[in-house]
């Protein structure tokens, strides 16, 4: 058993020497050993320590031997503990896709630095690894190297990782300055109801994109003559933040100017901006609702960029301060991208502190750090509804479900925005909360609630599946919440982190 176990490793390690095009005496001198050593491992005759092979992997830039994962992962919660300490809010999921879609537009190497380390960005390094862009995480940091080939390989996509995000859909605007007719497989992401595509086809539309949905796929064709010349102007017919993204990546190429109008002046398309001006596009307006962009017809720059903190996650470690009725320091808050959220939690009688603020390593994004005080809280009077940036974010809007539960008196909230996630907030009833569901857009929720522990399966859709693992923190028991894959899409570490802060969540697998 031992032995066929060594001999498909050994096999596994030559045919990622071979793809990495390296000698066995190349592998040997990266791992200060022999050639000999190297072919013994490669036949399966060489028992291997997990330091060993852990070295192997970093001199093939390939996890050699992963720990099954196949299974759900589930969490045990022991709730009901004041959580205290420091916690820094580590840089953002939609940042990082949207830089990672933007290293396709730069034929140089791009290292995006502090990268958030989640599923999500997961699943695009793996779409990106098999259309042949390299990608490396640098030894001992979160630091990711990205390094396009001469031609991408679309025909070798990972279809099944690309299946697992919208953010497939944002290679729309990169890859077609690259190709004339492409295919890319259907969106997917957090399961939110429907979500609409049309807003990004009309907007390409603008860069001679056309595309035809069928079977699963998107076929893109592109009409390089609409695409070549003069200046244009788009108007979006929603402010999104993908399809402004997607947007942009069209202009960033086109030397000549392009306006955006409506276009989405949140969080994540600052940090793209930022970014793409590294790489020598111009773009003025930045963190308003009309962007100029003037375009780079090729880029070729090795260029660093370090996105910015996450605003829904000090969104939810602010609920999760609240609910736990904690003083907590939030460190790295992205203030700019807080305010409406800190004004309605003042009306509503919470009292923190700021310390000064401080600048994101990207050297525009405002930080600040920000001690929770707890106390209790009154309903909002009026309903709690978000808007594209600068209103409520509309990804912070399910964490006043759980802070609604918490504070006297009854709540409203209208989440607008997608057909599924108010539904979902109505699985805080079994952890004692009264959720009553208006329709698929409102829900009444009357507080306080006394939490009692619950098992429940976890919603398909990331914020509202955190919401339910803050209510579990706050509810005394063991509670148990199963199948988080959504939760790791959007979250770096989360369960040791709020450990540290005196939380008790274990991760636990069905066998
Ligand atoms: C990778 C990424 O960045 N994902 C974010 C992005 O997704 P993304 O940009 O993909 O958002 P969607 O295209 O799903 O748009 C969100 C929803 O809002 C509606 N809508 C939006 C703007 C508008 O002016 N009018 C309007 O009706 C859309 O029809 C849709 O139902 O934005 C969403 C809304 O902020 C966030 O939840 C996602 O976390
Ligand atoms: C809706 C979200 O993500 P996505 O757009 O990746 O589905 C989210 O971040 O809450």
């Amino acid at each position: 058993m031992a032995d066929d176990y060594l001999v498909r490793v050994g096999t596994l390690i030559r045919d990622a020497r071979r793809h990495k095009k390296l000698t066995q005496s190349e592998l040997a001198e990266a791992l200060q050993t022999s050639q000999s050593a190297v072919a013994r491992i490669e036949q399966g005759k060489q028992n291997l320590s997990l330091e060993t092979l852990a070295r192997i992997s970093e001199a093939l830039d390939t996890e050699v031997v992963a720990v099954a994962s196949s299974t759900p992962l589930n969490l045990r919660i022991e709730g009901g503990r004041q959580l205290s300490g420091a916690i820094d809010v580590r840089t953002s999921k939609n940042a990082a896709v949207a830089c990672l879609c933007a290293a396709l537009l730069n034929k140089g190497r791009t290292t995006l630095r502090n990268l958030a380390r989640i599923e999500e960005v997961n699943r695009i390094t793996e779409v990106l690894g098999s259309i042949g862009v390299r990608t490396r995480w640098l030894p001992d940091s979160s630091d990711l190297e990205i390094t396009p080939p001469k031609t991408l390989d679309l025909a070798a996509m990972d279809e099944t990782a690309a299946r697992r995000t919208r953010t497939i859909l944002m290679f729309l605007g990169p890859l077609l300055h690259e190709f004339s007719e492409f295919k890319l497989p259907n969106a997917g992401g957090c399961d939110l109801g429907e979500r609409t595509v049309e807003p990004h086809l009309h907007a390409l539309k603008a860069f001679g994109l056309g595309v035809v949905a069928t079977h699963g796929y998107y076929h893109a064709s592109v009409d390089h003559d609409a695409y070549a010349g003069g200046s244009r102007r788009i108007i979006l017919t929603e402010r999104g933040d993908t399809v402004t993204e997607n947007a942009i990546f069209a202009a960033a190429r086109i030397e000549d100017e392009t306006t955006i109008r409506n276009a989405s002046p949140n969080y994540m398309v600052q940090d793209l901006c930022f970014f793409l001006q590294k790489l020598g596009v111009e773009i003025e307006g930045i963190g308003t609702t009309t962007l100029k962009v003037r375009g780079v017809k090729h880029i070729d720059k090795d260029v660093e960029y370090h996105p910015s903190e996450d605003p829904i996650e000090a969104m939810s470690l602010l609920a999760a301060a609240v609910v736990t009725d904690s003083e907590i320091t939030i460190k790295r808050v992205p203030i700019e991208f807080m305010e409406i959220e800190l004004t309605l939690l003042e009306g509503m009688g919470m009292k923190y502190d700021t310390g000064p603020e401080y600048l994101s390593a990207n050297g525009k994004t405002r930080l600040v750090d920000l001690r929770t005080i707890p106390g209790p809280l009154k309903a909002r009077k009026d309903k709690i509804h978000p808007m594209p940036f600068p209103g409520l974010n509309i990804d912070n809007l399910p964490f006043f479900a759980v802070i609604a539960a918490v504070a006297e008196g009854t709540t409203t909230l209208h989440d607008w925005v997608y057909d599924n996630r108010a539904i979902y907030l109505t699985d805080l009833t079994p952890l004692g909360a009264k959720v009553q569901l208006m329709d698929p857009h409102r829900v009444l929720i009357e507080g306080p609630t006394r939490w009692r522990a619950a098992e429940i399966m976890c919603p398909p859709a990331l914020r509202p599946g955190m919401v339910i693992l803050l209510a579990m923190l706050a509810a005394p028991g063991v509670s148990v919440l199963r199948n988080t894959y959504v939760i790791n899409r959007g979250y770096e570490e989360l369960y040791s982190r709020l450990n540290a802060l005196g939380a008790n969540i274990q991760t636990f697998r069905d066998i």
